[in-house]
């Protein structure tokens, strides 16, 4: 079994490149689907979601290659392979090929997907989006069978405001006949950056990043280039790290515009940032305050950094208490803050932390994607050697974080172990 050994303490300095979005990639993967010809994407993270999208995409014939954060997907030979178990269950986003093949294909069968257990993720409002585009959409045994004759555009309203239906929608509705129109759709910037891929492509879509997206209906999308967005979630990671860990770093790669939720906490904190056009500056923070945060959907406080944000908040001076509007129990990290010496406790939908206390070194186990990133965190200020295991959770999501964290200077390494050595739940 692999695992993170993380040497606390040591001072972190320099500059921090930022991939490009997991979130944008895992739904710009699927998009290709749609095209008639190769379609190439620039920029992509090397994580697992990505490699698991890739094999999806070569088990219902598609010709891949991805080098050097660039993906070529041919989609010309693909065919409507049903897909009920296996990879899609790895991660989260495979329900964007019920979207996407629906679109081409009119028929597709996929499993229920995998993810983060960050408490209920259902995907009603995405099967209520592909029915009201014509489809007719069963759950047999754990997969979704979803076919349609045509499909034709419709209104959506959305009952709760959901990334991954807005997406998936939009991805049935771009070859479907006739105007499409989400209501209440989800806003965040991945919303967008799928739409200018398949605008390139052929599609027309109007009002994406707003609560309203238009589409009307073409006959057929061709291939195109695309290069991805910063990943917001990971600059944010950073950001944090930076603020309690850092002796002067630069965040590179970012748009500061979709991290600002999270600098107007920092700055009411009291760490100093200072914005660039692609780059953050957070020189070394002094004494940290105690804040409260609500995580809500974009341009909120997102719910993906509340978890290493909590760190952050067991050296703050104070009391503070986090939030999660988007999810009931995305509070797993605590418990294993806790073996780290963080004074924290979980309430019903927050999580109340008291500091600053010292973090010491442990065994600590990732529940999640960022959870891990928590703990990573945790064990870079912590005293002693941190012991980080289950970390195919953080490989999920952060690309190279190893020889990222090495380059600032962190003592981190990656190794194996025998399994017998894993801690107990
Ligand atoms: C692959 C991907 O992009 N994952 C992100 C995406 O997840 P994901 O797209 O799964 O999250 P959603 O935005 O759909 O979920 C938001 C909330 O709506 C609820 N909901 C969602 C769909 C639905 O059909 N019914 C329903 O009730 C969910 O349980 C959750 O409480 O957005 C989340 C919220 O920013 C992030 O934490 C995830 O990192
Ligand atoms: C929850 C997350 O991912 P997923 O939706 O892919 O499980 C995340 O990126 O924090």
């Amino acid at each position: 079994m692999d695992v993170y050994k993380i040497k606390g303490g040591k001072p972190l300095q320099g500059t921090i490149k930022v991939s490009g979005a997991k979130n944008s990639a895992v739904a710009l993967i699927p998009a290709s689907i749609l095209a008639d010809s190769p379609v190439t994407i620039d920029g992509l993270p090397e994580i697992s979601d990505v490699l698991t999208l890739q094999a999806l995409l070569e088990e219902i014939g598609g010709q891949v290659r991805f080098d050097k954060g660039k993906m070529i997907i041919d989609p010309s030979e693909m065919v409507a392979m049903p897909l009920p178990n296996g990879n899609v269950k790895k991660l989260r986003a495979s329900y964007y090929l019920m979207g996407a093949m629906l679109g081409r294909f009119k028929n597709a069968v996929i499993g229920l997907p995998g993810g983060c257990h960050l408490g209920p993720r259902p995907i009603d409002q995405h099967i209520k989006g592909f029915e009201a585009l014509g489809a007719k959409v069963t759950n047999e045994h754990g997969a979704i069978y979803l076919r349609a004759d045509e499909l034709r555009g419709a209104k959506i309203y959305l009952d709760v405001v959901s990334v991954g239906a807005t997406i998936n929608i939009m991805l049935a509705a771009v070859l479907a006949k006739g105007r499409t129109i989400i209501e209440n759709a989800a806003k965040e910037p991945e919303i967008i950056d799928v739409a200018t891929l398949l605008s390139n492509m052929g599609a027309k879509i109007k009002g994406a990043g707003t609560n309203v997206i238009r589409i009307e209906g073409v006959e057929k999308l061709n291939g195109t280039k695309h290069t991805i967005i910063p990943d917001r979630i990971e600059a944010g990671t950073f950001m944090i790290m930076a603020a309690v860990a850092g002796n002067g770093i630069t965040i590179d790669n970012v748009i500061p515009h979709h991290v600002e939720a999270l600098t107007a906490k920092l700055r009411e904190m009291g760490v100093n940032i200072e914005e660039g056009e692609e780059q953050i500056f957070i020189p070394k923070s002094r004494k940290l305050q105690a804040v409260d945060v609500k995580t809500l959907v974009y341009p909120g406080f997102p719910t993906d950094l509340q978890q290493p944000f909590s760190v952050l908040l067991t050296q703050a001076v104070g009391s503070s208490v986090i939030t999660d509007t988007v999810y009931s129990a995305r509070f797993k990290q605590i418990d294993e803050l806790r073996r780290m010496n963080a004074d924290g406790r979980v309430e019903g939908r927050s999580a109340i932390l008291s500091g600053p206390k010292p973090l010491q070194a442990a065994t600590v186990r990732a529940s999640d994607l960022r959870a891990g990133a928590a703990l990573v965190i945790a064990g870079l200020i912590a005293d002693g050697e941190t012991e980080i295991q289950e970390i195919q959770h953080i490989e999920r999501g952060y690309s190279s974080l190893i020889p990222k964290l090495q380059g600032i200077g962190a003592d981190i390494r990656k190794v194996t172990i025998p399994e017998k050595a894993v801690v107990s739940e």
